[in-house]
């Protein structure tokens, strides 16, 4: 099976956003704006607020450097022969304490604002998620696990805190404080500027080392054996249960073993080529390293005459300043990788298309269902059906069999619309799916397939997902049809119990929650994947009884697993590999002794070799 999640009808969905070009142009949905397809434009409005961050963080970084200057200005004003000149000695501390106050405020409203934006820009991550997710093809999040959307919209939408809050105002204050202590030093003396700017020049030098071929083939090298390691514990964990089961834990070990030596020698490898340059950076850039510098180069100027003492303390106080940008790119470099990883999980989330919804829906005449030329895909390369023609009458059953991998399950999930198809069309009431608008589909398709998806709700509002209105009584009659009621009344608030919270449900029992959901629905078609993996005698039985008391005028298609199910059904459809091998009703097909009748044989064999109490007699499921 192909592992279809949701079960029920999906109640009011959202329909999605831009329409088919055959149905002209409209934002489907009732008005709802479109998804961005990227996070820039999410970002736009915010503009203004990311200039005033930037500019109070200009305005802090330059008023930071004041104190710095006044001490500077102060020990002239000391250090000069004769007395000192007071009201010099007041403006530059005054001048100080200000650029103090002033950069304490810049930096304290630059980062309120920062943070502010963080909320609203997450805020409209998470919107534009949802609505994304909302709008996305049924099959495409039937194919994704909860916990992976799950964090994309939590954890990878908080990652990019450091982008917003942090990044601008950091980056901006490393830049612009190096560059005015630059134009300022240069002022006092541009020999010992240049001299003070030799420990940035040796560690910039040092950066084409660490890009060279070799350094990025070991990084490449310790990139993938990282993720070797990751692959080898996410497989061993994965099958744990069936190591524990089977024995064989040493050959389970093995690959995580080996994954790790493998790490081991290449990161040896990579320490051994980058240590001696990330080593050789750190000196260049560390603080007594510089002093050094500085306090040569001073020296032997002012040995030399040409240069003021005095001079030599605005490069000391100053010059481990300079370089804050080269730090500055290292520093926080990982959370921005991760932001930056985090952010391309989101835009991949917003960039899924969503299934067209028409502009001007059209409403379909009665509930009749036609499969026209069908042809589907998953991907490029494989079509998993082939050209399909099928007529579903209401009021009769249809029963999908054949072997596993034949495209049944991929069939019937067309009808909800969970894909569109890649050629041909698939029609409701004469009208093509893709014309017919989703709130209309939901309130005429229901389905209840294998892997059953509950909310983490109350039972009573599991089962009444699609008719929040209806009442208690109904709830129970679907819940009764559906052979759940006594389990429901079983658990600890019968009705009311949280499902996921409260208490847990067997899959079978789950797959009869969905049927009862399906049921109260009462829509004209309704889609069944039969489950096999939870096929449980009284599933079993809840299934056949619900078949038999909706007929009436529906329209029902089922995959069938099960011979009682295909004994009951008006038409049985046969697929093989994708395209329809034969049809007619169960008695017209085993007659003409074809496919068909081989493989009811076959099942019919193993039923009673296997379960013969189960089901029953021969003959009890002999086709009609
Ligand atoms: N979500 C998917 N993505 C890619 N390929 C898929 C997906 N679901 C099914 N397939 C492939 O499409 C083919 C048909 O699968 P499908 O589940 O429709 O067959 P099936 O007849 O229902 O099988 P089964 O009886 O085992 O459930 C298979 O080859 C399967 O591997």
């Amino acid at each position: 099976m192909s592992g279809a999640v949701l079960s029920g009808p999906a109640g009011p969905a959202e329909p999605g956003p831009s329409a088919p070009a055959e149905h002209a142009a409209a934002p489907a949905g009732g008005g709802h704006p479109p998804v961005p397809p990227s996070v820039a434009p999410l970002l736009r409005p915010h503009l203004p607020g990311f200039a005033a961050v930037v500019a109070l963080q200009v305005v802090g970084a330059v008023a930071g450097l004041a104190p710095l200057l006044a001490v500077v200005e102060l020990g002239r004003a000391l250090l000069a022969p004769g007395p000192a000149d007071h009201g010099h000695v007041w403006l530059a501390a005054a001048a100080g304490a200000a650029g103090l106050l002033v950069r304490l405020l810049c930096t304290a409203a630059s980062s309120g604002i920062g943070h502010l934006l963080d909320g609203h820009v997450q805020l409209a991550l998470r919107r534009s998620l949802a609505q994304a997710l909302g709008r996305a093809p049924m099959g495409w999040l039937a194919r994704r696990r909860t916990g992976e959307l799950a964090k994309t919209v939590g954890e990878d939408v908080s990652a990019v805190h450091p982008f917003i809050a942090h990044a601008p105002g950091e980056l901006v204050s490393a830049f612009v404080v190096p560059l005015v202590s630059l134009v300022y030093l240069f002022s006092v003396d541009w020999r010992l500027t240049l001299i003070t700017l030799a420990p940035v020049a040796l560690a910039l030098g040092l950066v084409p080392l660490m890009t060279a071929p070799d350094r990025l083939r070991e990084q490449r090298e310790f990139d993938a054996a990282m993720g070797r390691i990751a692959g080898a514990a996410v497989e061993f964990v994965r099958g744990i249960a069936v190591v524990k089961a089977f024995g064989g834990s040493g050959r389970a070990h093995r690959a995580f073993r080996t994954a790790v030596d493998d790490f081991a020698d290449t990161f040896l490898r990579w320490a051994r080529g980058m240590s001696v340059i990330a080593a050789g950076m750190q000196v260049a850039l560390s603080a007594p390293f510089v002093l050094l510098v500085v306090l040569a180069g001073g020296a032997w100027l002012i040995a030399g005459g040409g240069m003021e003492p005095v001079d030599l303390l605005p490069f000391l106080l100053l010059g481990l300043g300079l370089t804050a940008p080269v730090a500055a790119l290292g520093h926080g470099f990982d959370d921005l990788q991760a932001a930056r990883r985090a952010l391309g999980r989101v835009r991949e989330v917003l960039a899924v298309p969503p299934l067209p919804e028409p502009a001007h829906p059209v409403e379909p005449r009665g509930h009749r269902v036609e499969l026209r030329g069908v042809r589907f895909g998953y991907d490029d390369d494989r079509e998993v059906l082939r050209g399909i023609d099928l007529v579903l009458e209401p009021g009769t059953l249809t029963a999908v069999v054949g072997p596993s991998g034949s495209g049944k399950s991929t069939m019937v999930q067309l009808l909800p619309r969970f894909f569109d198809p890649t050629e041909g069309a698939v029609l409701l009431g004469g009208v093509d799916l893709r014309a017919l608008g989703s709130r209309r589909l939901y309130r005429t398709v229901s389905f209840v397939f294998q892997d059953v998806r509950l909310l983490r709700a109350s039972v009573a509002d599991n089962i009444a997902l699609a008719v929040p209105r209806a009442g208690r009584d109904e709830v129970v009659r679907a819940a009764r049809l559906a052979d759940v009621h006594d389990r429901i009344l079983e658990l600890p608030r019968g009705y009311d119990t949280v499902i996921g919270e409260e208490t847990g449900l067997s899959g079978g029992e789950a797959q009869r929650i969905a049927l009862a959901r399906a049921l109260l629905a009462d829509t004209p078609v309704l889609v069944l994947d039969e489950a096999t993996a939870f096929a449980d005698p009284r599933t079993e039985q809840a299934v056949r009884r619900a078949l038999a008391t909706l007929r009436g005028d529906r329209t029902m298609l089922v995959v069938a697993h099960r011979l009682e199910t295909i004994a009951d059904a008006d038409t049985v459809v046969m697929l093989d590999n994708g395209t329809v091998v034969e049809r007619g009703s169960p008695a017209e097909l085993i007659a003409r002794g074809g496919r068909f009748a081989a493989f009811w044989n076959m099942h019919r064999s193993a039923a009673a070799d296997g379960d013969g109490a189960r089901h029953g007699g021969p003959g009890e499921d002999a086709p009609r």
